[in-house]
């Protein structure tokens, strides 16, 4: 008898937590205003790829025109593998942020394990992370977030879905 397959981390999730357009910019909107008791920032720090659309919304709300990016791949769709920074964080954003961060905000999707919010952190001690959603277990390392979801819920962004046809419940839909 063969193995059996490794469970991706989505399929490990178990729970489903589909996000619209129209709710991820609500949520982007009121993590802004928490935000904007914590301010000012010299600039916003983009985790990307999924830290871009919540940096330029929250940007746009407060005001900040100068945008960095850190680009991190771990999860290759649904598996998390080592995390790989593909591009730090430029000398004009180091300096903005006196060389520790202060005053840099960081934006990111979500933090699910921690892990990515943990090596930006390393790079930026002082800088304030942000992110729209959290689980509990990177739910420390974040400073403002809006919703927390349990660790075994799999949130899916609106870039990454698409509307689809459902069967009828009593058609043995979940
Ligand atoms: O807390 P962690 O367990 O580290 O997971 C959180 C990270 O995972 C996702 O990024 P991903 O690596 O999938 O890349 P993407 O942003 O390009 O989609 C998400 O956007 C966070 O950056
Ligand atoms: N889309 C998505 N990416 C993730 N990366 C780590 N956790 C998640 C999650 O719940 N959803
Ligand atoms: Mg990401």
């Amino acid at each position: 008898m063969g193995e059996a397959p490794e469970l991706s981390a989505q399929e490990r999730a178990g729970k489903a937590f589909p996000v619209s357009w129209d709710q991820f910019h609500r949520d982007c909107r009121a993590l802004t205003w928490r935000l904007n008791e914590v301010g000012p920032f010299h600039a916003v720090i983009a985790i990307t790829r999924g830290g871009l659309v919540p940096a330029a919304i929250v940007a746009r709300e407060l005001g900040v025109r100068i945008i960095d990016t850190v680009c991190i791949a771990s999860y290759d769709h649904t598996k998390q593998g080592d995390l790989q920074v593909l591009k730090g964080i430029s000398e004009a954003a180091m300096k903005l942020g006196g060389g520790t961060g202060k005053g840099l905000l960081i934006v990111d999707d979500l933090v699910d394990t921690g892990k990515t919010g943990k090596l930006v952190r390393e790079m930026l001690p002082e800088a304030h992370f942000a992110t729209v959603y959290a689980k509990p277990k990177g739910r420390p390392l974040v400073d403002t977030f809006i919703t927390e979801v349990s660790q075994d819920t799999w949130i899916f962004f609106p870039w990454d879905t698409a509307l689809s046809f459902q069967p009828p419940l009593r058609d043995g839909a979940a």
